[in-house]
């Protein structure tokens, strides 16, 4: 069982920080759909070169290193008893070397457990087989891109496509909607698993399990072939694009998987994985507990090429119209009234972080340390202490802003801040404080943890690891943090515009297909 343990071991650092060959394959086709110069160029080039630094790191890709869910397909009589215990050994250990970020949390006190462990986690699923070897898959899909999952109940009725029937039309519609209302949050291009039929449950299981199929692959069903590539086709019509900043592609891959269903419901389940589509699977001899062969082609395989990354290329771009301002912390008034959405700004100094936990704080307590002028960093990081007992920044890149929308207006005013970095974008509330207040709202480039981590010099202190260390306040020294201003405070923001601009393109598709 040792073996066994090493191997599953193996298998969720290489999910974690190597990318497999089929999805760095899709990613590297969306680059040369859209223009140079664009922002969804610039950030498509800023994620290779993030996928490339977590190879060579063998760090986490996104600092999110998701839900562990593990599919064991074992043969008959094998101890899955014995097997599960070595999984969660395998699990807790890839957490303790910072291969996984402290992910399990208690749902009622936010308690975290610090190893990954915990009622619910990991997802472990054992299935028997008539084959000889073991085959585990692991799939490792973070909390931003599950909250884009959406469910629907056929016949409804869908924003910007009218009815939506109980048939394979009303099925398209389902999915074109599901697309849109991702948007770039949940870090767009992304890949979609969907589920026709079942019931709420089996429908997202269902939904999920057709991301382990090969992207590349071809659906063996052919109204559901024809079904994927209409949407391959079409939903990158929609102009979402990198991270929601408008562009060609929106939409990496779509698989399609159905079972049957009760009379009266007719479920399509979407599960959503964002461009670090993090999955992998090996084949392990039962009688040494080694691998044997890995299910999907490796990263390595498919070396992601060196491209230009975004603060470099940013300057030149777009033939001089988009500005680069270097900004120092704490920053002026001033500084952030002269920005505007478009402009790429470089900061350099004290940055602290800042999420869920510390939001719902702040609302009704002080700030430990002075937010006048500051720029708070929307993220979870990966932490790490270093053989002199000092903390690293491991992986640290944005999480999705849209959940600090009930505090975030209130927050800046009440101390101060100049600048929130995120992913994503926010709501209406925020873009009238960031108006009156004087303040931007940066969107960072979701994912990109390796790229963002090497910007963090120095962790300066901590305050509140009480709620864990992806909810904790870090307060980062900061060199070179490249961003681009996607909301100003002159009440401009790119994602009211490229959701306003799908939402009218979405239309488009409201006209029956599959007749
Ligand atoms: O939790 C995080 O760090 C990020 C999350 O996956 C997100 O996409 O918002
Ligand atoms: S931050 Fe983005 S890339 Fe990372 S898990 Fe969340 S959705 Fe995926």
């Amino acid at each position: 069982m040792q073996q066994f343990q090493e191997s599953i071991y193996k298998l969720i650092v290489e999910t974690s920080t190597n990318l497999p060959a089929d999805v760095r394959e899709a990613i590297q086709e969306a680059r040369l759909k859209e223009d140079a110069g664009t922002r969804s160029a610039l950030s498509l080039s800023t994620i290779a070169d993030n996928i490339r630094m977590a190879e060579c790191n063998v760090s986490p890709i996104c600092q999110d290193t998701g839900m562990p869910t593990f599919i064991v397909h074992t043969p008959v009589g094998a101890n899955q008893i014995e097997m599960k215990k070595a999984i969660i050994e395998a699990v807790a250990k890839a957490t303790k070397d910072s291969k996984l970020r402290t992910n399990s949390v208690d749902s009622l006190t936010g308690a975290n457990s610090g190893d990954n462990i915990g009622p619910g986690t990991p997802v472990i699923h054992f299935e028997q087989w008539e084959r000889p070897e073991i085959e585990a898959k692991l799939i490792l899909k973070g909390g931003g891109c599950e909250n884009k999952n959406i469910q629907y109940s056929l016949p409804t009725e869908l924003e910007g496509l009218g009815k939506a029937g109980r048939d394979l039309d009303g099925i398209r519609k389902c999915i074109m909607h599901a697309v849109y209302q991702a948007q770039g949050q949940g870090c767009s291009a992304g890949f979609i698993g969907v589920g026709i039929g079942g019931d709420r449950t089996t429908g997202y299981e269902l939904a999920k399990h057709q991301l382990f199929r090969a992207v590349d692959d071809v659906n063996p069903n052919e109204e559901l072939r024809k079904l994927e590539d209409y949407v391959m086709e079409n939903a990158n019509k929609l102009g979402i694009g990198t991270m929601g900043f408008g562009g060609q592609v929106s939409l990496l891959g779509c698989k399609v998987g159905v079972m049957n269903r009760l009379p009266a419901s007719f479920y399509v389940s979407v599960a959503y994985n964002c461009w670090a589509f993090r999955r992998q699977g090996v084949l392990i001899d039962p009688s040494t507990g080694d691998i044997t062969e890995w299910v999907y082609r490796r990263g390595n395989e498919l070396p992601m090429e060196k491209d230009e990354p975004v603060k470099d290329a940013a300057a030149s771009a777009d033939s001089g119209e988009r500005r680069e301002i270097v900004l120092q912390t704490p920053i002026s008034e001033e500084q952030i009234r002269s920005l505007r959405v478009g402009d790429v700004v470089i900061i350099n100094g004290p940055m602290h972080t800042g999420r869920d936990a510390l939001h719902k704080y702040l609302m009704d307590h002080d700030s430990p340390i002075d937010l006048n002028g500051a720029v708070i960093y929307h993220c979870g990081p990966v932490m790490a202490k270093d053989g002199e007992g000092n903390w690293v920044v491991k992986a640290a890149g944005p999480t999705t802003s849209i959940r600090e929308e009930p505090y975030q207006g209130d927050i800046i005013k009440k101390f101060g801040i100049r600048a929130v970095i995120g992913k994503g974008g926010m709501g209406a509330k925020t873009l009238k404080a960031l108006q009156e207040h004087g303040g931007v709202y940066l969107n960072a480039i979701g994912g990109a943890a390796q790229y963002y981590a090497e910007c963090f010099k120095k962790v300066e202190g901590v305050d509140f690891l009480e709620f864990g260390i992806p909810e904790a306040m870090w307060h980062l020294q900061t060199e070179g943090f490249a961003a681009i201003v996607t909301m100003d405070s002159h009440g401009n923001s790119l994602h009211a515009d490229v959701e306003n601009d799908s939402r009218a393109k979405l239309a488009q598709f409201k006209e029956p297909v599959f007749v």
